[in-house]
């Protein structure tokens, strides 16, 4: 939703009577070998999201899962998919769809992960790689599960390389972002959707979901079991929120430059508006001897891949990016988000703040306010019912 629709898009959601709670893994008759899976990765016990929703999905109906950035909805679906999955078989069964590379393919190293000793056989197809590796993989060891971007996804299918017709559940992650008018991925989807067989489950999941959204999912969902989890014991709450008064574009550079110290106590995005800005900002603090790293949709796929390497594996520290790192992203040891431009579509504020603060962490986010920005403030704070404070002088007070 873009600042200036406001008023008319206020979701009225409200989650299914009677959902059945399980208050631990244990308690959700899983196969032994995925439960196995789940404490080697170092859950002990399920989030509010994954407590109600996993059951639903085992039981095959199509659920809309909504729940807070970070409180585990990717562990989720993933649990829930592993456990029908039929593992003796080869052929694909399930079908996740993000809306960027790297998120896709964080998606698929969960399933894997959580499949370990399922054996599960995931792939992630994400466009800007070569086709024909992707082929390699698929065809040479069979493949139940495909976690992919929607153009590249349907590129294989058109060419008949992905087989779908063994595919009994589609999940649309970031599905608010997957069907917006915006991005271009809603006719894809459609004509995804309409490849997979007749009664294919179907797995909706957001941190934000919009009236709108949730009327185009009545196209391909047949009476969805809702799941809407507002507060959580891990939620944003444990993400401090400040604004800094930097009143005009010139000065917000100078704002950044006197922060440096506090970017890199663990690790911090930076989020601009256009990939320009990002990379006139990091040449701008590279310049001045700052080490930062950047990354946006007009880099190649492997400079993309080595920042995210080098990101994830704390070798760099600060990142600068645009919205493609909104959504979805896990890197735990995020604990500062700094909003250099205020997001131009407001739902993105709550993704980009929660690259911060994952399962419960504490986490600090940081928006600069020129004057034209304050009144998206104010609309952000109403939208979402949060309390955005001035940034204390003394930096070491955050938290
Ligand atoms: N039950 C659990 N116990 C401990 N950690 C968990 C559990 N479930 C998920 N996590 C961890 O929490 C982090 C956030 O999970 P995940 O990425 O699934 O969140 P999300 O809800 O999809 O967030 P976003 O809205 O940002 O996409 C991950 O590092 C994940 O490994």
């Amino acid at each position: 939703m873009s600042f200036d629709r406001e008023d008319d898009s206020r979701l009225k959601f409200k989650t299914s009577k009677k959902l059945r709670v399980s208050p631990t893994f244990e308690t959700m008759n899983l196969k032994d070998d995925l439960l196995r899976g789940i404490y080697s990765y170092g859950f002990e016990a399920p989030s509010s999201i994954q407590s109600r929703a996993i059951t639903q999905i085992i039981s095959g109906k199509d659920v809309i899962a909504q729940a807070q950035s970070g409180t585990g909805k990717t562990a989720t679906f993933t649990i829930g998919m592993l456990q029908v999955l039929e593992l003796k078989r080869k052929d694909l069964q399930a079908l996740v769809l993000s809306p960027t590379r790297e998120l896709a393919s964080q998606s698929c190293q969960v399933v894997s992960n959580l499949g370990d000793y399922l054996n599960v056989k995931a792939f992630a197809l994400t466009g800007g790689k070569a086709l024909k590796d992707d082929l390699k993989r698929i065809q040479s060891s069979g493949c139940h599960v495909v976690s992919g971007t929607p153009g590249r996804v349907l590129d294989l299918m058109k060419r008949q390389m992905v087989q779908t017709r063994n595919v009994q559940m589609l999940v649309l992650d970031e599905a608010d972002e997957l069907l917006s008018e915006s991005l271009g991925f809603k006719q894809q989807i459609y004509d995804i959707f309409a490849r997979l067989p007749p009664g294919c489950q179907v797995v909706v999941v957001s941190a934000t979901m919009s009236k709108d959204i949730l009327e185009v999912t009545k196209k391909f969902m047949s009476d969805p079991v809702k799941i809407l989890v507002k507060r959580d014991e891990i939620s944003l709450e444990g993400i401090s929120q400040y604004f800094v008064d930097v009143s005009k574009e010139e000065w917000k550079f100078d704002t950044l430059c006197d922060l440096y110290d506090s970017l890199t106590i663990t690790q911090c995005v930076i989020f601009c508006n256009t990939r320009k800005k990002v990379d006139w900002l990091s040449k701008k603090l590279t310049q001045s001897n700052f080490a930062v790293v950047s990354m946006h949709g007009d880099m190649r796929q492997d400079e993309r891949d080595k920042v995210m390497n080098d990101f994830r594996t704390g070798h760099s520290r600060v990142l600068i990016s645009t919205d493609v790192w909104a959504r979805g992203i896990d890197v735990q040891q995020i604990s500062l988000v700094i909003n250099y431009d205020m997001p131009e579509i407001m739902e993105n504020y709550i993704h980009r703040i929660g690259r911060s603060g994952r399962f419960g962490r504490k986490g600090v986010a940081i928006n600069f306010i020129t004057r034209e920005d304050v009144s998206k403030l104010r609309a952000t704070e109403r939208m979402y019912g949060i309390k955005i404070k001035p940034m204390p002088a003394n930096l070491k007070e955050l938290s």
